[in-house]
């Protein structure tokens, strides 16, 4: 047996992101342009005492984590992840994994599916699983609407809810600067927002879902000024309903020579769509100073969940 397994996943940005409306399972029907971004958690797996599965995190995070901010228990999705694996196989093994975070907790970046789609991979290569991707595929999807976008990594149009992928291929690098908050936002409050919001404008019925061609050919042809006017988040309004504060983002990144920003899947870290390269860390680097956080260029697509040794 190994003495240790590490794998990589990616978080994400959703550059397009649209909501049906509520299903009677509790979720939405949406669809979604996933974008891989090159900011990777980095999940160790360490044989622990048979039937045991816990979490800690590694001093290698760069991200500033405050005390009981991610459980470690049960709870935590990484662990929910090995748990669901010895019950699908009927594995025994214990095991510790150590959590390497580098994607904002609780931003709408999919940091925690990225810690399931990577504890997946790595605690199948520990114990000698020999899963296939697939089958990994469908245990990560009953973990989270993102965990399977996570293990494709890529960029990708996600329908159903979140979990019915159609890898785009050649598609050219995009660079971005994501600020991330001090505070997170609930996935399911957001969207509950997002209903109460619907529910009392006077609007009717949820128009059709679906991804605009026009984005997926302006992210293949590497083009970012037609990338921009092509962002679009449904669920923008409700996390801004929560934290009003994100219009000063929004106002600082346009100021700062945004192309575009949007907020990333349920928010609250804002997504800024650079230029290239140099533009990005300019602008990273002039919001860091005005907005006193730590924001921080990325760029897509990235490689999914895969095992680094
Ligand atoms: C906002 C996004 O990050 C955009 O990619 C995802 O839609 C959320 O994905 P996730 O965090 O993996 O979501 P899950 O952990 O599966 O679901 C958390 C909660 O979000 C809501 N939810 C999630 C996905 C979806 N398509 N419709 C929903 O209504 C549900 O209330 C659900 O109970
Ligand atoms: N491994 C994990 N890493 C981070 N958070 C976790 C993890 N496991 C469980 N959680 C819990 O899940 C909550 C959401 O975490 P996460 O960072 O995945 O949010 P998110 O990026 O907004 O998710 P998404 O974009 O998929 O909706 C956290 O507040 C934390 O309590």
């Amino acid at each position: 047996m190994r003495d240790f397994a590490t794998a990589a996943a990616p978080g994400k940005i959703n550059v397009a992101f649209q909501v049906g409306p509520l299903r009677e399972d509790g979720y939405h029907d949406v669809a979604s342009l996933y974008l891989a971004l090159d900011l990777q958690e980095l999940v160790t797996a360490y044989p622990a005492e048979a039937g045991t599965a816990y979490a800690e995190m590694s001093e290698a995070s760069t991200i500033i984590l405050e005390p009981d901010e991610v459980p470690t228990g049960e709870d935590n999705l990484a662990v929910k992840a090995a748990r669901l694996l010895c019950e699908y196989t009927g594995h025994e093994g214990g095991v510790r994994l150590s959590i390497a975070k580098h994607v904002p907790v609780a931003g709408g970046m999919g940091g925690g599916s990225a810690d399931a789609a990577a504890a997946l991979v790595a605690c199948d290569a520990l114990w000698g699983l020999g899963l296939s991707r697939g089958e990994l595929m469908r245990l990560g999807a009953r973990l989270g609407a993102d965990v399977p976008f996570s293990m494709t990594g890529g960029a990708a149009v996600g329908l159903g809810v979140g979990d019915e992928l159609s890898p785009l291929l050649h598609v050219e690098p995009s660079h971005w600067v994501l600020i991330p908050a001090s505070y997170g936002l609930s996935t399911p409050r957001v969207y509950g927002v997002l209903d109460e919001l619907r529910a009392s404008a006077s609007r009717g019925e949820a128009e059709g879902i679906g991804i605009d061609p026009e984005l997926v050919t302006a992210l293949r042809d590497g083009d970012p000024e037609t990338v921009a006017p092509h962002l679009r988040n449904d669920l923008q309004a409700a996390a801004v309903h929560l934290a009003p504060e994100l219009e000063q983002v929004f106002e600082a990144a346009k100021h700062a020579g945004a192309l575009a920003s949007l907020v990333s899947g349920s928010g609250p870290t804002v997504a800024v769509l650079a230029r290239d390269g140099r533009e990005a860390k300019r602008i990273a680097t002039q919001l860091s100073d005005e907005l006193e956080v730590r924001a921080i260029p990325a760029q897509g697509p990235s490689q999914g969940a895969r095992l680094l040794r």
